[in-house]
């Protein structure tokens, strides 16, 4: 029998491409083979990410684009289009692809979606395809989408979500404590969006039911009690980039000139926009460090990249600060120079952090980063939160004293270290993680 055919289709966004690419990468080493969908807007970047994995994943993933409906990128870059074209397009698109693969001789023997896309799910059960769940975040993040019923019985929040009072409350008393304001659906500070990510949710948890499979990329010793009040979420992480052939970059160049453990990694992922006061006051805090830092300062995003530095900041800080568009971070985060990451704790950047024994400085935003910053700094004590002043600002004295008092402290990076070595236990041969991949593996040969 040929090896099976598996169709990924991930949401199309950055923190969810880069790990169903990883997980892709495990499967070519048992021999499926993998066609991989992405949105015509998102095409070239999750191009870019494959090449970044070397030529031969390159070689063997098979990417297609379906169109988004979308005229212009003038009306793609409009808000919530995008989101639009998901639910809108995207399962027509994608469905017409299945009907296109079924009719060749590759047939498609499973299909494994993002958990935010349930239509995929669904349209998998249409056409007889097993199928599988994978959640690019935290399990905390599925189990408090699957107690919603609950909390509003329990009257926490009312049918549209929103918070009834802000209050800190417990999924289970071995969990972090969640502020309800800052539930993922509810802090998008946008009543509409709130609403449609809430329904969403609700919708997704139907779906959730259609597959054998739920997978996350998460290990089971960071969340015990998460994984015991939903053990149908089955941790395969953390997922790890393939190895590569060592690029050279100038960065790479640069933290090679670094001491061991000394240079500040700054990274926000794909969404983090600053205001001008914010950015200025961060790259003053870098500065007032004295120390060597890699910040990654978007330039694609509006307000990501805001040219006014501070003045003459550029030349005070020479060689010493360097400011990229984009790095390889998993690569970064391994590399021996790396001190700390200042990070908005987004699950990814947070399960890279944790493999390679580097303690954070949490900046969270939105969504599921506060969450995460709780079972940072004080469930897995692998960091510590900015203080914002009255003006909501994280000022340059808050960060230059933070940062001392995380690397200043060797019982941060101790405690990084063990965790470390436990999450990179558990992908080991007899590993937790490991085995739940052997599973699904076992699985997709049926
Ligand atoms: O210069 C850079 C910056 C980022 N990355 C990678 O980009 C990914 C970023 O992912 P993540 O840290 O999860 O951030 P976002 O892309 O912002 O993630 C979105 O999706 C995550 C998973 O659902 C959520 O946890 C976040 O809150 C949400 O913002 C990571 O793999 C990074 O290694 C790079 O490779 N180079």
């Amino acid at each position: 029998m040929e090896n099976p055919h598996i169709l990924v289709i991930p949401y199309p966004a950055q923190g969810h491409v880069i790990p169903l690419m990883d997980l892709s990468s495990c499967l070519l080493k048992h021999g499926f083979k993998i066609t991989f969908v992405t949105l015509e807007f998102n095409h070239q970047n999750a191009m870019d990410i494959l090449a970044l994995r070397g030529e031969e994943m390159g070689n063997r993933v098979h990417l297609v684009s379906v169109p988004d409906g979308l005229g212009s990128s003038e009306e793609r870059n409009q808000p919530g289009k995008i989101s639009e074209a998901i639910l809108q397009t995207m399962p027509r698109k994608v469905e017409e692809l299945i009907e296109e693969i079924n009719g060749s001789e590759r047939k498609i023997n499973c299909v494994i979606a993002d958990q935010s896309l349930g239509w995929a799910l669904e349209i998998a059960k249409k056409h007889g395809i097993k199928r599988a769940a994978f959640c690019p975040a935290a399990a905390a993040l599925l189990v408090l989408g699957f107690s919603i019923p609950k909390l509003i019985d329990d009257g926490v929040i009312d049918q549209d979500g929103t918070p009834l009072k802000r209050e800190m409350i417990k999924l289970s008393p071995n969990m972090p404590p969640m502020n309800t304001m800052n539930f993922v659906w509810a802090c998008i500070g946008n009543i509409n969006a709130q609403k449609n990510i809430f329904k969403l949710m609700v919708r997704n948890n139907e779906s959730i039911k259609l597959t054998d499979w739920l997978l996350c990329n998460s290990t089971y010793e960071l969340e015990p009690a998460a994984f015991t009040m939903a053990p149908n979420i089955k941790p395969i992480g953390p997922l790890l980039a393939p190895k590569s052939k060592p690029t050279d970059s100038n960065c790479l160049t640069w933290l090679n000139q670094q001491a061991p453990q000394s240079v500040i990694y700054v990274a926000f992922g794909s969404f983090t926009t600053f205001n001008t006061t914010q950015f200025q006051e961060l790259a003053l805090g870098l500065e007032l460090t004295g120390r060597p830092f890699l910040w990654v300062v978007r330039s694609d995003i509006p307000n990501g990249r805001n040219s006014a530095y501070p003045e003459g900041f550029q030349e005070r800080i020479g060689s010493r600060g360097q400011m990229v568009d984009w790095v390889h971070q998993k690569k970064v985060l391994s590399h021996p120079s790396i001190a700390c990451f200042i990070s908005h704790c987004g699950w990814n950047s947070t399960m890279e952090g944790l493999s390679n024994g580097v303690p954070f400085l949490c900046w969270p935003y939105f969504a599921d980063q506060f969450f995460n910053q709780s079972y940072i700094c004080e469930y897995w004590g692998v960091g510590l939160g900015f203080e914002r002043d009255g003006r909501g600002t994280i000022t340059r004295n808050e960060i230059r004293n933070k940062v001392e008092q995380l690397v200043g402290n060797e019982k941060y990076k101790a405690k990084s270290m063990a965790l470390k070595e436990t999450v990179m236990n558990s992908i080991a041969e007899t590993g937790g993680s490991n085995n739940n991949l052997k599973d699904f593996v076992k699985w997709l040969n049926e």
